[in-house]
């Protein structure tokens, strides 16, 4: 049976720290200077779609969605999670967290268990819980059922934290940077795992990544967060149209591009692409096309780095209005 994906609402969430201590998944202690992680976040994030969440280091990624898990609480606003118009706050709520998969970097696996121990444990917890495809995920990842964590690499361990994501089939999955260790290969792996049991049994996926140009084409919106901030959360769709690249011998891309913003700038020999913002309007097309000029789609991580850069001032204004009104619409 496949439930209904829940959605969730956050209102002018803020969330503070005060300065500790705490332990990163590889073991060593970093020192939080503490601060505010969240500065006012409102956003809806739509059921049944997957959500990529993007944001440079400390952007407040895992903290906004350890509110969704109920693994944390706001100190100011409101965060509802749920199914249609039934929402309620997740933390300490059974329902909520019944439903909700958080799926951290470090796997919050249970290293003193072997991992089909782990999987029983799951199993009670999780309602929708496929322990087939927990299976078959683990052939896939060529992992021994009856290892302990301890006894698996960084990235086997990461695939453990995957399986357990995926097949706790989950109304709210939520994917936080578990890629981590794991080869290229067992990425792309991953990736159409997750595409392929989504399209069976779909449900509302959120995933933070840093390899934005690995993950981009599962993405059916994009939040991407600053300092605390949402700068822009979208349709992907709506994302592409913000920009276009142009691939082609120097001279006439540079012709082409002349008067646009330019987002990305990378040579190939005697070819060059740029990625430009706004879209092509006729005459750039056919120039384009008499002189030789891809046209191309614009790489998401062009625009990503383009909004986070210059320390958070340089981000286009123009962007950071309409991810403004594209969440009010939303209202
Ligand atoms: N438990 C904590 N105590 C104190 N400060 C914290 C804590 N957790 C996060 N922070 C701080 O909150 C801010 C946001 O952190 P968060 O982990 O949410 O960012 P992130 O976008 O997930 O980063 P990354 O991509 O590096 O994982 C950072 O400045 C971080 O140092």
């Amino acid at each position: 049976m496949t439930p209904a994906p829940f959605g969730a609402r956050l209102d002018d969430v803020v969330v503070r720290f005060g300065a500790q201590r705490r332990l990163t998944a590889e073991g060593s202690t970093i020192k939080d200077e503490g601060g505010t992680a969240l500065d006012g976040v409102t956003l809806d994030l739509r059921p049944g779609v997957i959500t990529g969440i993007l944001g440079r280091n400390g952007a407040g990624k895992s903290t906004l969605l350890s509110l969704l898990a109920a693994f944390n609480r706001p100190t100011e606003g409101t965060v509802r999670v749920g199914a249609g118009d039934l929402l309620e706050e997740p933390w300490e709520n059974p329902w909520v967290t019944a439903n909700v998969q958080f799926v951290r970097e470090s796997g919050d696996l249970m290293d003193d268990e072997r991992v089909s121990e782990t999987f029983k444990y799951y199993a009670d917890l999780r309602p929708y819980w496929d322990a087939d495809l927990a299976g078959r995920l683990l052939d896939t990842f060529e992992i021994q059922p009856r290892k302990k964590p301890t006894q698996l690499s960084r990235g086997k361990r990461s695939a453990v934290g995957a399986t357990i994501g995926l097949a706790a089939r989950a109304p709210l999955t939520i994917l936080d940077e578990v890629y981590l260790g794991m080869d290229a290969p067992t990425r792309y792996a991953f990736y159409d795992e997750i595409l392929a049991d989504y399209a069976e049994h779909p449900r509302t996926i959120l995933l933070s990544s840093h390899l934005v140009e690995e993950v981009e084409r599962l993405f059916e919106d994009v939040v991407v967060l600053h300092r605390g901030r949402v700068l822009l959360a979208e349709p992907a769709e709506e994302m592409q149209s913000r920009g276009f690249s142009l691939t082609g011998p120097v001279a006439a891309v540079d012709e082409l591009a002349r008067g646009r913003r330019e987002l990305h700038r990378q040579r190939l020999g005697a070819t060059v692409q740029v990625t430009l913002e706004g879209a092509p309007d006729d005459g750039a097309t056919a120039g384009a096309r008499a002189a030789g000029v891809e046209i191309g789609s614009l790489p998401l991580q062009d625009l990503f780095v383009r909004l986070t850069q210059d320390g958070g001032s340089g981000a286009s204004s123009t962007a950071a209005e309409a991810g403004t009104s594209a969440r009010e619409g939303r209202r």
